[in-house]
């Protein structure tokens, strides 16, 4: 029952701040992700975690990249992308290793990826935590993929920032099932 609450009633933090998962929950957490549904078992992810002091090395990392892509940017705008990795203690960094299957094409395997994605979002609930799926720019730009170590055969499907909840919005107003539910035949 209460991972079913959990799954239902789960609102996206607005606010995450330290303590951060320590590394024993952070492998719990990366521990649900390995049980993603996995087509024939391929195993197509894999996870980096980036907490303490290399966020801010990560934050400059995302404002050179932005630099490189648009160099009349404002030095706010520059200064905003270089503290996007602060606001939570930890990142995990989600990403599909896509390998030739004739059986489970590549787009299957990037499902997969975000299944552990999503498992890494509940499993953080569940252990007490909150966490924020985030993409962007940051999952595709090149000197950003570089600098991670992310190889050709690789995609950044999320950025998950965890972390200890300060504030979350109201949750929204409850979906009414049958408007998203037919049954065939009609
Ligand atoms: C694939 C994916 C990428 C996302 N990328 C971002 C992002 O880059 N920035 C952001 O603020 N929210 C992003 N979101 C949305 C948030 O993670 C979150 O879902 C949203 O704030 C709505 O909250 P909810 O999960 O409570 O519905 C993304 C969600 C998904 C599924």
């Amino acid at each position: 029952m209460e991972a079913y609450e959990t799954l239902v009633t789960r609102v996206t933090p607005s606010i995450l701040e330290e303590p951060a998962p320590d590394h024993e929950i952070e492998r719990k957490i990366v521990a649900a992700a390995l049980r993603a549904p996995d087509h024939k078992r391929l195993k197509p992810w894999r996870f980096i975690s980036i907490r303490g002091d290399a966020r801010a090395k990560l934050g400059e990392i995302f404002a050179a990249a932005y630099k490189n892509k648009a160099p009349n940017a404002s030095p706010e705008v520059i200064a905003r992308e270089n503290k996007k990795p602060l606001r939570a203690p930890l990142i995990l960094v989600v990403l599909a290793k896509i390998v030739e299957d004739a059986n489970v094409p590549a787009i299957d395997q990037k499902f997969s990826a975000a299944a552990a994605a999503q498992n890494i979002i509940l499993a953080s609930e569940a252990l007490g935590f909150g966490a924020v799926w985030k993409t962007g720019d940051a999952a595709t730009d090149p000197l950003i993929r570089e600098a991670l170590g992310v190889k050709t055969n690789e995609e950044i499907v999320a950025y998950i920032y965890i972390g200890t909840v300060k504030a979350r919005p109201n949750p929204p107003a409850p979906l009414e099932v049958s408007a998203f539910l037919t049954s065939w035949p009609a």
